[in-house]
């Protein structure tokens, strides 16, 4: 006996034949009407439906056979469904492949044998329609036809479940990737951080994820009894209802709104709403769609910041209200400032010029705005002084002027001249150097300052310079005669019989006369020569630019002498007083105090004093 090889499809035929669950299923009518007839046409006693399973055969339908299935191995169909043509075995016992099979040696019998393949709409032989009898016979074109035929009718009905179970493999596979599309959306839907609901037309609550309860605070059981209505905040509801109504009537796709809604147990939470709508093929509106994102910590961030702007906007204005009246105040108080206040820019042009600089300089401000300030108060030689400073403050930063207080020349408009005090600030606007200052007109303190000056070392009796002035002017004038190589000399005067005049014509009659020697002294003096009322009567004349030898001193006594003891003319009255005079000289290059000087000269005024008055002694 032959045992049928396996086909070269048999994989994806046994797949499909279990695929179909025709195996071990019951009789049914389309097929067992094929079987019938086969026996009755082909007049066999046997006819079966033969399905060729891994292992076995089973009868899908049989006539004249009992058993369901046999072993594949001793199976004729398992050799029919190798071939592309019916399989006839007109006497098994003749065919080397049954010869000595158990059911062609024993029961039933098998002589002969006719199987046509039963295929799937693929093609694969799933099993056959065969007609078995027990005697050796041959079969006409004709039955071999209607064999065909039947076993085509019987591929048909097979075909016909196989493409009824492909639906249903694929309907359920459909409703498997329904099933997981259904569910991905769930998770989506349940876990979205952004809140989704379906509201019904009337604006209940249909369903809604976790993030809706969040946002609301109300359970989904609390939330499907109450409309979108009941939980918006009252200022809200009628832009929203607007807005729905567009989205009814079509003329919107969805809309979009910031919106509050009132939370469980109170509070209100601001949320963005997004809302469009779901209708029916037929075009009824199903149910409205809404995703609502919380934006409570947006809106109050917002709010806090809007909060922080009007605020800074408050204190913006306020600050500017107090600038400006401080402005006003400074101005007010610069322009009725007793000292001119001038500013200059980094060029030196005008920006600043008050009602005083106006009286000081004799510009009025509109024509000194904008002008150089050397031009309108710079003496000529300061210009390019004033110039280069400036230049190297903005260049470097360093000043002998700025912040100093400073005593200046200065031009007014119709030339003349002046001193002012003054005290530059430098400052720094917007980036911009600007230079500004008080100027003080110092010119009648300074007057003032030079008369009292002088008036300190004057005598004010005779107009000669004092004992003081002498003090400060001889060392000086000594180291001078030094530098010079010349001689100096300090003759030292004291009137004789002064005290006489006094007391014969009176106190003032002795000023008049000391008057009328200190004139004399003036007349016989060079301009070069500094005379000094000491104190009393007593007078020094300091002689510079002298040779070395007493000679030209001498003389120079001597014409003192004899002017002072001419007789003095006072009202009505005639004086006349002699004079004592110490000479001392001072060579150049000795080392020699003003002091030590003075004194010898003292010393030789007391000498001829002794010797009898009216004459002069050398030191
Ligand atoms: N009128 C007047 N008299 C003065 C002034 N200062 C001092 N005397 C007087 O000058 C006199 C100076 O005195 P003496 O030097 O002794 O007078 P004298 O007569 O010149 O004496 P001998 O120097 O010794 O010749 C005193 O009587 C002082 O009162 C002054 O400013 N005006």
């Amino acid at each position: 006996m032959l045992i049928a090889p396996l086909p070269p499809d048999e994989v994806e035929r046994i797949r499909l034949l279990h695929a179909l669950n025709v195996l071990d299923s019951d009789p049914e009518p389309e097929f067992d009407r094929i079987t019938r007839l086969v026996s009755h046409l082909l007049k066999v006693p046997m006819a079966l439906i033969s399905l060729v399973d891994s292992e076995r055969q089973w009868f899908k339908s049989r006539v004249g056979v009992t058993d369901s299935e046999t072993s594949r191995d001793l199976s004729f169909c398992a050799h029919a469904i190798l071939g592309t043509q019916p399989m006839v075995v007109e006497d098994a016992t003749r065919d080397e492949r049954f010869a000595d099979h158990p059911m062609v040696t024993g029961g039933p019998r098998v002589r002969f044998y006719a199987g046509v393949p039963i295929r799937s709409v693929g093609g694969l032989a799933l099993g056959t329609l065969c007609a078995i009898d027990s005697h050796p016979r041959q079969l006409s074109a004709e039955q071999l036809e209607v064999l065909q035929d039947l076993a085509d009718i019987a591929s048909k009905e097979m075909q016909l479940r196989e493409t009824v179970s492909l639906a249903q493999k694929q309907l359920s596979r459909t409703d498997n990737v329904l099933e997981a599309s259904e569910a991905r959306f769930r998770a989506v839907f349940e876990r979205a951080a952004v809140g989704v609901a379906t509201i019904a037309p009337g604006g209940g609550w249909l369903s809604m994820n976790d993030a809706v309860c969040e946002i609301t605070g109300y359970s989904r059981e609390e939330l499907q009894r109450l409309t979108f209505q009941d939980i918006t905040h009252p200022d809200d509801l009628k832009s929203d209802l607007k807005a729905l109504r567009k989205l009814i009537a079509g003329d919107i796709d969805r809309y979009q709104i910031e919106k509050r809604y009132l939370r469980k147990g109170g509070g209100t939470v601001w949320v963005n709403l997004n809302v469009t709508k779901k209708q029916s093929p037929g075009g009824e509106l199903e149910y409205f769609i809404s995703t609502l994102t919380d934006i409570q910590a947006r809106k109050e961030a917002e709010a806090a910041l809007e909060g922080l702007r009007l605020e800074l906007e408050k204190r913006v204005e306020e600050r500017t209200r107090q600038l400006n009246k401080r402005e006003l105040e400074l101005r007010s108080v610069i322009e009725n400032a007793n000292d001119a206040y001038i500013s200059i820019d980094a060029t030196g042009a005008v920006t600043g010029w008050n009602r005083q600089a106006e009286a000081t300089f004799g510009w009025r401000a509109e024509e000194a705005l904008g002008q150089s300030l050397h031009d309108l108060i710079v003496p000529p030689e300061l210009r390019e002084a004033h110039r280069l400073g400036m230049l190297h403050y903005l260049a470097t930063g360093e000043s002998k002027v700025v912040d100093q207080r400073l005593e200046l020349p200065a031009l007014r408009r119709d030339g003349s001249s002046l001193h002012v005090e003054v005290r530059i600030r430098a400052l720094n606007l917007d980036g911009q150097r600007v230079f500004s200052a008080f100027l003080h007109d110092i010119t009648d303190r300074r007057k003032a300052q030079a008369l009292r000056e002088r008036e300190a070392l004057m005598d004010p009796l005779t107009g000669l310079l004092n004992r003081r002035a002498l003090t400060e002017m001889l060392p000086g004038a000594m180291e001078r005669a030094g530098r010079r190589g010349s001689a100096l000399a300090v003759l030292f005067l004291d009137l004789d019989g002064f005290k006489a005049v006094n007391d014969t014509f009176g106190h003032d009659t002795g000023d008049l006369l000391l008057r009328e020697v200190a004139a004399r002294l003036r007349r016989v003096a060079r301009g070069s020569d500094t005379l000094v009322r000491l104190a009393g009567d007593e007078f020094t004349v300091v002689l510079e630019g002298l040779t070395s030898d007493s000679d030209q001193a001498m003389k120079c006594a001597e014409r003192i002498l004899h002017a002072i003891t001419q007789p003095i003319h006072i009202n009505t009255h005639t004086a006349q007083v002699g004079v004592s005079i110490g000479l001392a000289i001072h060579e150049p290059h000795t080392n020699q105090s003003a002091d030590v000087l003075m004194k010898r000269a003292d010393s030789a005024m007391y000498e001829a004093k002794h010797a009898g008055k009216g004459c002069i002694r050398l030191s």
